[in-house]
């Protein structure tokens, strides 16, 4: 009988990646925060050490559920709770290194090469510490993180975003800190906290501030409050990247025909190259969407916007950047040159400098890829 060739002679069926390849893959996170990216272990015995004793239970696996559970209530605002306990235990110096250099090697042995890392350095100061001392601690757990996971064979740099909380009143102070900080470990600037009745604007000045600057800020915006919360983010406070941004589907209409409709602020998006920082498993979680196969990222990913894929939480979403691959993968088909798409997008809205994004997309990333491409050729031999 004769061989079915199911592709034309000379190409190959896009390949399904595997768990192990999705895992090794090369991989660009901008949206972690690290209060909610914890191991368990670690909450538990930085309870101890510090003698708070608000945690649920201190067994480390079922502290694990909890938090995923607690988090899976369909509001964001319930989801945000569950960050007193995370905040109780990083308030001190020592807390904050462990903390930040955990988190390093939990994302280097998950295959991320870049991240930027983002807290509200406001609320870890309970202790006495002032906000210098934060950024200087979380900045030295980073680097400890970094060298540890060069020694297990991984390579990985982290960058930290300094979030103010939108419903306090601290943004300028926060703006101010990480401009001084913009050369030592601090990429740039972010608001997150309750989205509804906490506009970005009520923070201007700090954005007024960083633009003065030249540096670089992101906004949580379009998550639990739609169209309104992604045109302010955008055109008054001159964000350079959306947190989120899911609700921009709600100005894209696709007819029975199949056709696709952009109204005016999604044109805008698309147009500009405006990145969208999209957490998949998270906005689940608080019901900004309702499934993973019918989450926007794969409309707005067909259409050609600057989607990049990110875990907001890995706590509380019991999730990592290969699981949040491998969900959409599950659902969506992608490829391993799909999950290069979204990686160099990611890279490309990096707020590290253009030569350091270029080099880790052309150095690391499309290596990276092609080794792994490659890989069927060899067969078990690889
Ligand atoms: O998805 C989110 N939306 C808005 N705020 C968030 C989200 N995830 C975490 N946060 C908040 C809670 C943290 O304590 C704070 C700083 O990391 O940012
Ligand atoms: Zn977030």
């Amino acid at each position: 009988m004769e061989k079915q060739i199911p592709f034309p002679a000379g190409t190959t069926a896009p390949r399904i990646p595997t768990a192990d390849q999705i895992r090794r893959a090369p991989k660009v996170l901008l949206h972690d925060h690290l209060d909610g990216g914890l191991r368990p272990e670690t909450i538990v015995e930085l309870a101890a050490a510090c003698g708070y004793q608000g945690l649920p239970t201190t067994d480390p696996a079922e502290l694990g559920v909890w938090f995923r559970e607690a988090a899976d209530s369909g509001s964001l605002v319930r989801y945000l709770e569950t960050f007193a306990h995370t905040c109780a235990v990083m308030q001190t110096r020592e807390a904050l290194i462990r903390v930040a250099a955990d988190c390093a090697e939990d994302l280097a042995a998950d295959g991320v090469v870049y991240a930027e890392v983002r807290y509200a350095p406001e609320q870890h100061l309970e202790a006495g510490l002032s906000l210098d001392e934060v950024v200087e601690a979380v900045n030295e757990g980073f680097r400890e993180g970094e060298a540890k996971a060069r020694a297990n064979g991984y390579r990985i740099k982290v960058g930290t975003l300094l979030t103010a909380m939108r419903h306090a009143a601290r943004s300028q102070e926060i703006a101010e800190l990480a401009n001084r900080y913009r050369d030592a470990g601090v990429v740039g600037f972010d608001i997150a906290g309750a989205e509804a009745g906490h506009p970005p604007t009520r923070h201007q000045g700090a954005f007024d501030y960083l633009k003065g600057e030249n540096n670089h800020f992101t906004i949580h915006a379009g998550e639990a409050f739609g169209l309104p919360s992604i045109w302010e983010a955008l055109q008054c406070c001159g964000a350079d990247r959306l947190g989120h941004g899911v609700r921009i589907i709600d100005d894209i209409v696709v007819n029975e025909d199949g056709t696709v409709e952009l109204g005016r602020l999604a044109a805008y998006v698309r147009d500009k190259r405006v990145p969208l920082e999209m957490c998949p498993t998270s906005n689940l979680q608080t019901a900004a969407a309702s499934s993973y196969a019918e989450h926007p990222i794969g409309l707005l990913s067909r259409l050609k916007f600057r989607v990049t894929v990110n875990t907001d939480n890995r706590l509380m979403s019991g999730t990592s950047m290969s699981q949040e691959f491998g969900h959409l993968v599950e659902a969506f088909g992608y490829s391993l040159d799909d999950m290069q798409w979204f990686t160099v997008n990611a890279m490309k809205s990096a707020f590290v400098p253009f030569d350091e994004r270029l080099a880790m997309i052309n150095e690391v990333i499309k290596p990276g890829y092609a080794e792994l491409k490659a890989e069927w050729l060899f067969g078990s031999s690889a």
